[in-house]
């Protein structure tokens, strides 16, 4: 099929063609209603829908309506697509577009066509491996697959294996047990829940990346997807924009692919871990260690534990080693937003990461002038993607990009408990900006050495607590590919 595009009804409203040319009609009683369903009155419906924009299409017939011939059934062709949400382009929602056909035949042999078509789309996922965590935030992960994501992508005809994680570790344990064989007959892993169980997926991906032979290889090409049913999501919003699992689900079944930088943080007990958000010390660490005591409490438990641990009004001490990044290139200073200049530089490239993640994971940290810096802080926190979640739509770092090489750190000194809530709730609207805070030091680096000094807290770990403190932290550039195309 030569065609770029399938039009929507209104194209068709006023053709009189024969199955050849254009053969479906909107007319059908159909019409109106999917339009209504959709949000669209009926004069709105989308004139074009551009091809890889399509889920697939499916015929049907139904009974006219019983004002005309109720023993009469038509036919109907139905294109599975999605539509975005007026106030903000990146929130999709999913729209069917019914369009009535003179004839069985006909709607089928569209619906032939336009499958038949989408199969030679090789960017879509044909199997995934699907890991639910059903305890994670509000324990609505299992809800939000089977009723949300599990329906579009199977519109989309991917083949979903799911797995319900067992206990903290097992969605890790299950990726990186992967065969070679296995992870060849998967396009993508789908983490539904939290930061927590996407940071598993991608620590066990990466082992397996890391350990070389033919797995390694296999893992190499596998895509990554965050489903959001967590707490706070901010890998999905970062990705999409959105905390939306439509959105994200969407994203997957269309194949979409990015680069995402991935920091690594390495332990002073030799251990090391890789995060794709934030890794924050002193007032995220001990609002985490707080709320972990409060699980019963459900997603409002960060509320409470956020206003005590604000009350305390602990500083801590540290010394702080960081290799600045390159200075920004002029007019750099742009979100992140898809298309990104910045990021499609990077040109999602996973073998070439691949290569650069082996020698950098056995080298000593790159080279440059480090710059030190000794005090008492309120918090320290390193980003390595803006962070965006619900609350904060620019995200905790607006100018951190989802592959650009860079690792925001920041650094509040020692401060009054109200300064440091002015600090905070100027995040949701602005993030952190710098030059907003005296007490507020914001660089971009590409490594970090963060060493305690005195009483200490604890590292959180896009929501996950580290057992020691003494860390390395730096950036891989694009490492992981994922599903998604950036906020449009
Ligand atoms: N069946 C399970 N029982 C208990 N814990 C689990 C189970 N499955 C996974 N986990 C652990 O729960 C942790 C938190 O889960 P998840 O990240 O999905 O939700 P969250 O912490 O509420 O959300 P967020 O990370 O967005 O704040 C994960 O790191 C994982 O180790």
């Amino acid at each position: 099929m030569q065609a770029r595009r399938v039009h929507g009804p209104q194209s068709y409203a006023s053709s009189s063609s024969t199955a050849s040319t254009s053969p479906l009609s909107g007319k059908g009683p159909e019409s109106p209603q999917a339009a209504s369903e959709a949000g669209f009155t009926a004069g709105q419906l989308p004139e074009a829908v551009p091809f890889d924009e399509i889920l697939s299409a499916s015929a049907r017939e139904r009974h006219c309506s019983p004002c005309c011939c109720a023993s009469k059934r038509t036919a109907q062709l139905v294109v599975h697509t999605f539509r975005r949400s007026r106030q903000r382009r990146c929130e999709w929602r999913r729209l069917d577009i019914v369009l009535a056909a003179p004839s069985a035949e006909v709607a089928a042999e569209w619906v032939a066509r336009i499958n038949g078509a989408l199969r030679q789309a090789h960017q879509r996922p044909g199997a995934l491996l699907v890991l639910v965590n059903p305890f994670g935030g509000a324990r609505r992960a299992r809800r939000t697959w089977q009723r949300t994501a599990e329906p579009i992508l199977e519109a989309a005809g991917a083949r979903s294996v799911v797995v319900e994680t067992e206990r903290a570790g097992h969605a890790r344990e299950l990726v990186e047990g992967l065969s070679a064989a296995e992870l060849e007959s998967y396009d993508g892993i789908v983490a539904v829940g939290g930061d927590g169980l996407f940071q598993e997926a991608l620590n066990g991906l990466l082992a397996v990346r890391g350990s070389g032979g033919k797995a390694g290889v296999a893992a190499e090409r596998m895509r990554l997807g965050h489903i959001p049913a967590g707490s706070t999501d901010a890998v999905a919003c970062s990705l999409h924009g959105t905390r939306c699992a439509t959105t994200a689900a969407l994203h997957i079944a269309l194949g979409d692919r990015t680069a995402l930088d991935v920091m690594r943080v390495d332990t002073e007990d030799g251990g090391h871990r890789f995060a794709a958000c934030v890794g924050s010390y002193g007032y995220m660490g001990d609002l985490m260690a707080l709320s972990e005591r409060m699980r019963w409490l459900g997603p409002g438990r960060y509320g409470l534990a956020g206003a005590l641990t604000l009350l305390r009004g602990r500083a801590y001490g540290a010394a702080v080693s960081l290799l600045p990044a390159e200075p920004a290139r002029a007019g750099a200073r742009l979100e992140c937003r898809s298309p990104c200049a910045l990021c499609g530089a990077c040109g999602a490239a996973p073998a070439a990461a691949a290569a650069e993640f082996q020698a950098r994971s056995h080298r000593a940290l790159g080279e440059g002038t480090w710059r030190h810096v000794e005090g008492r802080f309120r918090s320290v926190m390193v980003a390595v993607s803006p962070c965006r979640s619900d609350m904060s739509a620019r995200g905790l770092a607006p100018w951190a990009h989802l592959a650009d090489g860079r690792l925001t750190l920041v650094l509040v000194r020692e401060c009054s408990t109200l300064q440091y809530l002015r600090f905070l709730t100027s995040i949701p609207r602005h993030g952190v900006e710098p030059g907003r805070f005296g007490f507020v030091e914001v660089a971009e680096c590409t490594a970090v050495q963060i060493w305690p000094r005195g009483h200490e807290s604890r590292w959180n770990l896009d929501g996950e607590l580290l057992s020691d403190n003494r860390l390395t932290v730096r950036v891989h550039r694009g490492l992981v590919s994922v599903f998604a195309r950036g906020v449009e």
